[in-house]
């Protein structure tokens, strides 16, 4: 260990402290033991040489967001291999080439509507359309009983997809789904700390196990990359004249291509850097605002009251119609409640992996360079100490005295801070409000009859996921959703 390195376990001999981070627990659990025994920031190696450092609480967690020097993603199997191979795209590349792309991205990405309301006529129509589903659902039996596993993913993707490359999917598209499902499980058989063990590439191919164990799961990228593939060459295909305005985000990209190949030999924008984004934005936006969406209405079957009261403050405020952004402001319950849920069921409950591009500094102890960083973000949305009673769910505590007001504490983060916060966050922002409010103006949840209520616990990968459920959905007759 090096001089300084923050107190953790010793692990065993060439595994480190691996063979104990397996148990099954949430890794981010186990992390939030650690910190019990070690403190805030633990160090400990996974491996013979890979330095690992457990980041937990909001002191350490903020410091270490805001450590530009620690702004680094590792280069381990399981990420190259999402990406032919090489580093690409914008969520596992760092220093310059990162900041280059992720620049051009977000500017892009905002032109074309993330976080604006000129998006909006195109959401509300998605949730009408998801509306219709469930209502068609709940028709075909008596009790108005809904299957809500996999029911919002087609809908999430088309208003990013909108952006990303102009098409709309149908809810039946049997190919487009398959594709989703397989970043469904990408997401769900992955653990944050195997994934960074640096495995030697021939003990990979000697032995295809091991593949499955670490998470280097290329071959459930490839259909998803052929999709973009088609898609980018759809768009090439089908553009009139150079000079016209970018349809989409893919447009506005090979544009950049092309300007930069005529000056600029050394650039970063190529074809492959364009489909390892596109692949990232899919990724990134699928499942994530999906889950949102699922544990919102789970937590409002468990809370019927508060369930009631988000209904109260819809009608009262939107009448027969359906909410929208501009009514926002005149609904601090609904936002409340969207607030709490995201800080009790953390969808992302730790960060992508950090790595230390340099050897720096964190709470006094020294992070060497090239160590990897898990930093808990479930630890700051849970912290007894910001919020007394983080285990009830209480969507009062984020509002003013009068409850007129959303109060934001500053270890609300859901979606990280730094430099490195997520990039889908403006889009998130307005799509999981338009979405859950609308569903929730319209129809009554409920556990289906003589059934357990569904569980709240999440289904632990590299993110958190509601367990597939059945609930009702009963039409409520005050909403003219269609
Ligand atoms: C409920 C929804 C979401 C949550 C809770 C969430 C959370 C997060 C978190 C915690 C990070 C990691 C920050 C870090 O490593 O320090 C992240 C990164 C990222 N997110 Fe999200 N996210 C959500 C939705 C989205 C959406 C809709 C998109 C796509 C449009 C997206 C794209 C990304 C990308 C590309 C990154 C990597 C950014 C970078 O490394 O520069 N996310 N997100």
């Amino acid at each position: 260990r090096p001089r300084n390195f923050p107190p953790g376990p010793r692990g065993v001999p060439i595994l480190g402290y691996l063979p104990f981070l397996s148990n099954g627990e949430p890794v981010y659990r186990t992390m939030k033991k650690l910190a019990n025994t070690y403190g805030p920031v633990a160090g400990f190696y996974v491996g013979p040489n890979q330095p690992f450092i457990s980041v937990v609480g909001p002191q350490a967690v903020k410091e270490a967001l805001h450590n530009d020097d620690l702004n680094g993603r590792p280069s381990n199997s399981v990420i190259l291999a999402r990406t032919f191979g090489e580093k690409l795209g914008v969520a596992f590349t760092d220093g310059e080439f990162w900041r280059e792309q992720r620049r051009f991205t977000m500017r892009q990405l905002r032109e074309m509507g993330f976080g604006k309301s000129s998006i909006e006529y195109q959401t509300m129509e998605e949730i009408r359309d998801l509306i219709d589903e469930i209502r068609n659902q709940g028709k075909s039996n008596e009790d108005y009983i809904v299957d809500f596993k996999g029911i919002f993913v087609v809908s999430v993707v088309n208003i990013l997809w909108a952006i990303v490359g102009g098409e709309r999917f149908q809810r039946s598209d049997a190919k487009f789904k398959r594709l989703l499902e397989d970043i469904d499980l990408f997401f769900r058989v992955g653990n944050p700390v195997r994934a960074n063990v640096p495995v030697p590439v021939f003990l990979l191919q000697m032995f295809p196990r091991l593949r499955s164990y670490f998470g280097v799961e290329s071959d459930m990228f490839e259909p998803l990359q052929t999709f973009i593939k088609e898609t980018v060459e759809q768009h090439e295909r089908s553009r009139s004249v150079e000079a016209d305005i970018p349809r989409d985000f893919i447009d506005a990209y090979l544009d950049e291509v092309k300007q930069q190949a005529v000056k600029n030999s050394s650039t970063t924008f190529t074809y492959k850097q364009l489909v390892a984004t596109v692949q990232d934005l899919i990724t990134g936006g699928s499942e994530t605002t999906t889950n949102a969406i699922g544990f919102t209405l789970l937590y409002l079957i468990h809370y019927p009251e508060v369930q009631r009261k988000m209904q109260e403050e819809l009608d009262q405020v939107c009448g027969t119609a359906l909410p929208s952004l501009a009514l926002r402001s005149s609904l601090p319950y609904t936002d409340a409640v969207l607030m709490e849920v995201q800080r009790m069921n953390t969808i992302a409950p730790v960060t992508a992996p950090h790595r230390a591009m340099k050897d720096t500094q964190l709470l006094g102890y020294t992070i060497p360079k090239g160590s990897i960083l898990s930093i808990n973000i479930d630890s700051v949305l849970n912290d007894a100490g910001t919020w007394k009673d983080p285990h009830c769910f209480r969507p009062e505590r984020h509002l003013n005295v009068d409850m007129t007001k959303i109060v934001k504490n500053e270890n609300h983060i859901p979606f990280g801070v730094g430099k490195r916060m997520c990039l889908g966050e403006p889009l998130t922002r307005n799509s999981y409000f338009l979405f859950t409010s609308s569903l929730v103006k319209t129809f009554e949840f409920s556990a289906v009859p003589g059934q357990p209520l569904p569980t709240l616990e999440p289904v632990v990968g590299f993110t958190s996921a509601y367990d597939g459920f059945k609930a009702v959905a009963k039409p409520r007759t005050i909403t003219q959703a269609l």
